[in-house]
């Protein structure tokens, strides 16, 4: 599936502002996602205009003498886009639009509009058209932002593009509309999410900074296929598959939606119910773009939004990735369980699967199983269920004599112990 073929290659000057509470590498560091969400969307960055002040200006958020160097700029340059590195407010926009007479959308608006484009299950096209429609809602009002206006290119794919004349009330009832479906799509999730827990799957999510891999992680473990692209936010919607471990073991590996620092209020809140998925998750495994100059910055953001999920409590794994992209010797300052890996080099798959499999193990229990001979359905379900480590037949008893590691939260323990009081089984708390 490529959505991409179909947008105009919209010339765009970005905008930043520089305060005095920034300092001056988050704000490079922003200009420069700012660029890069620019290309996601498809966009060619044909300038940067940057101005120092105290504050934004409540009018038109550059100083007025900016913006007349804005309008000649965009004369030059032949602009068909602005972007502001900034969520402007409604009568900021609307000043400039009129001042310019070009296209101006702001930051939240780019992703907004990079949202919409890549949510693909029912809930996650529901969630973007809502924040879209939210934030349109206090912007409708005045000339300058006409819905008319969102004909086609960046910031205007969506719900505009089919209620060109609607009002401020079709708004409202379609927002009304749309969280009543939402509510039915969740309570379905959910039972689908208990479902699951009763089966007691092992869960690993799979999170991280936008662009980290962990699409490509998911495909490459899973030999499934999903859908990615060296692009910012390729995945909305959590993608669930079943993959397994080195001893045989089967595990639910589910991807989630990439982080991305200052990301707007109104899509977090929508999108935390996609991420809710981390908090029903035993293991999480934080991937990260090694071979990213700013990698440190977005573990930073990965761990301050787990935090945020009440996820920290997880035991995390953080897989550096893109090791085939680095050219100097690799240091993580992580102090938890780490591993560098390249989801493109086989040898490093299987490094990764021992390695989360040993993690698993430090938290598992040990146990030890003598099966009958004719039991072939509980020793098909150990080696399945659990990390098997060792499996002999002993012909004296004529038994299997089974070795290895569960969780004392599944199922299977618990039909162990079972059986442990019968004596067929020792476990054997750490
Ligand atoms: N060179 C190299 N590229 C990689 C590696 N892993 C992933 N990529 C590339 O990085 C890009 C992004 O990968 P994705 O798997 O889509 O990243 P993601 O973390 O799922 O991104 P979001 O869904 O936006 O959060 C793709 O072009 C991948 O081919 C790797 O180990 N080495
Ligand atoms: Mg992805």
């Amino acid at each position: 599936m490529n959505e991409h073929s179909n947008i105009q290659e919209e010339k765009v000057l970005l905008v930043g502002l520089k305060t005095p509470h920034i300092n001056e590498e988050d704000f490079l560091y922003r200009m420069e996602e700012l660029e890069a969400l620019t290309k996601t969307a498809g966009g060619v960055v044909v300038m940067e205009m940057t101005q120092n002040r105290q504050k934004p200006d409540s009018a038109t958020y550059i100083g007025r003498g900016k913006v007349e160097e804005l309008e000649a700029v965009i004369e030059e340059k032949e602009v068909e886009l602005v972007i502001f590195n900034d969520e402007l407010s409604p009568s900021q926009l609307r000043n400039l639009s009129n001042q310019l007479d070009i296209k101006i959308i702001d930051r939240t608006q780019l992703i907004l509009d990079i949202f919409a484009r890549r949510a693909q299950s029912r809930e996650g096209k529901l969630q973007v058209e809502l924040a879209q429609l939210n934030y349109l809602l206090p912007r409708l009002r005045g000339q300058g932002l006409a819905l008319s206006r969102l004909g086609g290119g960046i910031g205007t794919r969506g719900p505009g593009e089919t209620q060109l004349e609607v009002d401020q009330r079709h708004i409202r009832s379609r927002m009304a509309d749309i969280r009543e479906q939402l509510e039915q799509v969740v309570s379905h999730r959910e039972r689908y999410r208990s479902r699951r827990k009763k089966n007691q799957a092992f869960q690993i999510a799979l999170v991280g900074y936008t662009n980290a891999g962990k699409s490509t992680l998911l495909h490459k473990l899973s030999e499934a296929e999903v859908y990615m692209e060296d692009q910012l936010f390729a995945t909305l919607d959590p993608t669930t598959k079943k993959i397994k471990l080195p001893s045989g073991m089967e595990v639910l590996l589910t991807d989630t939606v990439g982080f991305i620092q200052q990301l707007p209020t109104a899509l977090i809140a929508a999108f935390r119910s996609t991420l809710e998925e981390v908090k029903e998750a035993n293991l999480i495994l934080h991937v990260v773009d090694a071979s990213n100059p700013d990698y440190t910055n977005h573990e930073k953001t990965v761990y301050k939004l787990l935090e945020d999920l009440d996820a920290e409590n997880i035991p995390i794994l953080t897989v550096y990735n893109k090791r085939d992209l680095l050219t100097d010797d690799f240091f993580s300052y992580s102090t938890g369980a780490s591993t560098l890996i390249s989801a493109h080099d086989t040898s490093d798959l299987d490094k990764l699967k021992k390695k989360v499999e040993s993690i698993m193990e430090e938290n598992f229990s040990p146990y030890v199983v003598h099966i009958e001979a004719e039991e072939g359905k509980w020793l098909h379900r150990l080696q399945k269920e659990t990390i098997q480590t060792e499996q002999q037949f002993d012909e004296e008893n004529e038994c299997y004599i089974v070795r290895g590691y569960a969780t004392a939260e599944s199922a299977i323990y618990h039909e162990m112990q079972t059986r442990e009081n019968r004596g067929e089984v020792e476990t054997d708390e750490r």
